[in-house]
This record gives C-alpha cells, structure tokens and sequence, in this order.
C-alpha cells in the first residue's frame, strides 16, 4: 500500500490562543513553539494573527528570531487579512515569512460581510500575494466558511479555486469555520476539490463544535486531504479545534495509508504545559491525555488484565509517556487493590486483602478518594492489632466555638456496657480525652498518658482523603510505652480512632 505523509500544522497559538479567555504571554508562546517543533515535531506551526496587539508583535518576533537562528522559518505562520498589505508591513517587522491569508469561502460571507463580487475579491488577494511574494513572503490561502461554500455557494468556490490555481500560492486551507459539516460532507467535499485539483495542496481545518473534529479530519485524509490544522487539547474558537493527541492516534492506528511525523511519545507533556500555561483544564476523561484515560476502575478490568490480558487495547498509556492505573475505590476489588500492591511491591495473605478491600470500599462509600500512596497507611491501620473489639466509641458530638471552650458529649460501650459523659477541654480531642478518662474512672481504671501526638498526610499522595495521627501513651501498670494510629479524613476523627484502640489495648 503506498503511504502518503501528511503535513501537520499546529493553531495552538493562533485558532487556540482565541478559547475564550485564553492569552499567552511572549515567553509562552516561544516555549510552546519550540516544544511544538523540536519535540512533538509538527511540520509547521500558526503563532499569531497580524495587527492584533504590540505583544503579539514582539511574541512573533520572539519566535522568528529563534525559528531563523534553527532553520525553522518556513515552518513558523502568521494569519493576515486581505487589508492593501498592511498585515505583510506587520509580517515583515515581524520577520515572519510565511502568511496565510484569510479569504471568504462562501459567497454569503463574500457578499454580506465584505460586501464585494467575486472578481473585487479576487483582485485584492492577487494584489496582496504578488506584493508578499515580492517581499520575499510565501502566501497560502484560507478559504473562511469554506464548509457552508460548499453547500450553498459550490460554484463560487470552484471559480475561486480556479483563479487561485493559477496564482502564486502555496497551498489552501478549508475550514469548516462554524464546525458544521458531517464526516460524509468532509469526505465527499475534499473528494470533490481534489479530484479536480489533483496537484494543488490541502489542508483541512476541523472546528468540533458537534464533537465530530476528528470523524471529519478522517474522511478528509480518507479523500486526499494533504494537511491537517489541529490544536493541542483541541483549544480554539468555540468548541474547539480537532485534538491533536486523539487524532495522531486515530491516524497512526487506524489509517496506515497515511504518515505523519508526530511524536506520540511527547503528546502528553506538550498537553500538560498548555493546560498550564492557557490555565484550560484538560478534562480528566479526554483521550489520550485525561487524568483518568488510562485508569481501570471496575475491579473486573483489572482481573481481566491479569487474565490472558483480556481488556488489552492498542491504546497503550507507555506510547505517550503514560502508565496504566488501577483506581482504588468502592467498586474497585481485590484484583485493582494487588496490582497497587505489586507496584508498591507489597505482598497480603487473602484475610488481609479482604480486610484492607473492605476498608477501602468502606471509604469509597464516603466519597473519598484513595491513592496508591494511601495504601501502606490503610494497610498499617487496618492490620495494626488483632483484639477483640470490648471498647468501642459509639457517638459523640465535638463543639468549637469562639470564645467557648471547646466540649462534648461521647457515648461508649465497655463490654456491652453503655456510658454516656459530658467535658470540656482546650481542644475538641481534649474534650474528649476528659470525657472518656471520667467514664474509666467509674469504672475504677486510669487511662495511659499521652506522650507524643503526631499527625501526617500519606507523603506524595494526591488525595486530600486521607490523615494519619500516631499517638504514643505510656501506661503505669504494668509499666510500657505503645503507640496506636488512626487514619481518617478527619485529624480529630483520626486522633479518636486511635484512642479507641489504645483503650482496647488495655482493657484486652
Ligand atoms: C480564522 C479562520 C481561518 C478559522 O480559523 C476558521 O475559519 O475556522
């Protein structure tokens, strides 16, 4: 089969620089354009529209000073209007060598918002690609609204396409601008244009305002298109742009008549700065590059992983330099909770595994994430001692007021005895300790002092779920020192738990 290479260019900086509210600084857009070339290695990129702003102008300088210094000036493009070559006067303070000028592709556009013929039009964008070509400029054409042209206005884009044809332009782009064509229409249009213009060079600009961004690039490569314009994280007007990480899949997947020279590998760190630098979060279940994309949460993924690789997918996190995760949550199982394990390269007889799952479903129920990270913790807390529960703390209500002292009112069984006691303290734990060393007193026993208290977070976790307070108490008789840990979400709650095991501990 013979296979076609592509050209990708990237619109981050120009098409996705306009997602609402979205601006990059100078340095960004240099940052992001070199990561575009030198790593993910896109063939060419779009920085900036002309005539926006004086920072865009030293943005584009930025970058045509460093594309010129690594022979990368031919790849760097800048969007320009048809305006009597003032935009070419920007470019060229701009040093920039490539333009893609913007033309109207529908007559509708043509005839309501520039209000020319088709003949006015054309002369104007002869007049300012001789005056680029002169200027040592290279021009390629964007034909805006080409998508509605060709559904109501065919005729004018062919004689448009015919007139360019024969005029010193590079290539031409087409745009779905308002995102509104199906796959059907992408392929059956481009097909049109090629088989006419066999010679001339394409690209096609998806816009993803119905989600069909990538369908629609498919069907146009299907039909001969020569280029793509994609956007990372598919930033851009409205909806967006077609992804470049979910497209670059679909292709390299899907499409082995086409070649493209994108490093996948890089997809998702370029992604990761451009969610950082435009402050657009990417969504956690977009392909590819989502937070969650490559996470098995149902415990049956996971024992099928384990299984024949069962759930396997050409879709490998390792190709964009990710790796697979097995959620930890209520509906996660014991096959999700050891491949945790063997990562943190931890081992549990099946009680235990039983005993940590059900502490993890148990905060799962609560809403609460879990992380591998948590997982020692989990483990050190539900493992810690063996005893019969004779103590347990049933209820209990934690008052913290300004300008009261804190207090509360706890209800506990010693074995299967109720008691019910109120305190205050300097601090809700304190309360507490008041109330259960008044409860012990009737019951002619004095509780173990508390030595050290201290309280950490799982190092590294991402979760916010867990807390884990370690409390060391010293006992008078017999004479020993022990620590009891607790680990909850809450720190007091945390320092109770810990406590009630420490009262089992000494009444066992
Ligand atoms: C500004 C133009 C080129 C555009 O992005 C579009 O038509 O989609």
């Amino acid at each position: 089969m013979a296979m076609k290479k592509i050209e990708i260019m990237d619109t981050t900086l120009r098409d996705g620089e306009q997602t609402s509210s979205v601006s990059f600084s100078a340095s960004e857009k240099l940052t992001i354009a070199k990561l575009l070339l030198e790593e993910l290695k896109v063939d060419r990129i779009e920085i900036a529209s002309a005539r926006v702003s004086e920072g865009e102008l030293q943005a584009v300088k930025d970058v045509t000073n460093w594309a010129k210094e690594n022979d990368y000036l031919h790849t760097v493009e800048v969007l320009t209007f048809v305006d009597k070559g003032v935009s070419i006067d920007w470019m060229i303070e701009a040093g920039a060598k490539v333009q893609n000028l913007l033309t109207k592709g529908s007559l509708n556009h043509l005839t309501h918002q520039l209000k020319k013929t088709p003949n006015q039009h054309f002369k104007e964008i002869l007049r300012v690609a001789l005056l680029a070509k002169e200027k040592g400029i290279e021009t390629n054409i964007y034909l805006e609204d080409w998508s509605n042209g060709m559904r109501n206005s065919k005729d004018y884009v062919f004689e448009f396409l015919e007139f360019l044809s024969a005029q010193p332009i590079k290539r031409i782009m087409l745009p779905d601008t308002l995102g509104v064509i199906t796959p059907k229409e992408s392929y059956d249009f481009v097909k049109e244009i090629k088989d006419k213009y066999p010679n001339l060079h394409f690209d096609f600009h998806a816009h993803n305002d119905y989600d069909l961004g990538v369908a629609n690039v498919m069907e146009a490569l299907k039909a001969g298109a020569d280029g793509l314009h994609l956007t990372i994280n598919g930033m851009g007007e409205r909806a967006g742009n077609a992804p470049m990480s979910s497209t670059i899949a679909v292709i390299n997947d899907f499409m082995p008549e086409i070649k493209v020279g994108v490093n996948e590998k890089v997809l998702y760190t370029v992604s990761k700065l451009v969610e950082t630098f435009s402050g657009v979060m990417i969504p956690a279940n977009k392909p590819v590059v989502g937070a969650n994309v490559f996470t098995q949460t149902a415990g049956i993924h996971a024992d099928g992983d384990n299984k024949n690789n069962l759930y396997f997918s050409d879709l490998l996190p390792e190709r964009f330099g990710r790796t697979r995760k097995y959620a930890l949550g209520k509906s996660s199982g014991k096959a999700n909770i050891q491949k945790n394990l063997q990562e943190l390269g931890l081992q549990l007889n099946d009680e235990d595994l039983r005993k940590v799952t059900q502490r993890i479903i148990e905060l799962g129920d609560k809403k609460q994430v879990v992380t591998k990270e948590d997982l020692p913790y989990i483990i050190s807390d539900v493992l810690d001692y063996t005893y019969e529960e004779k103590v347990k703390v049933n209820s209990y209500v934690l008052t913290h007021s300004k300008g009261l002292k804190p207090s509360t009112t706890v209800s506990i069984t010693i074995n299967n005895e109720t008691f019910e006691e109120n305190a205050s303290g300097d601090g809700q734990f304190d309360a507490f300790m008041n109330a259960i060393r008044n409860i012990f007193k009737k019951k002619d026993m004095v509780l173990p002092g508390l030595i050290d208290y201290a309280v950490r977070i799982p190092p590294g976790s991402h979760s916010d779920a867990l807390c884990e307070t370690i409390i060391t108490w010293k006992n008078k008789s017999p004479e020993k020192e022990f620590k009891t840990r607790g680990l909850d979400s809450d720190q007091t709650v945390s320092a109770i738990k810990a406590t009630e095991k420490m009262l089992n501990i000494i009444i066992n």
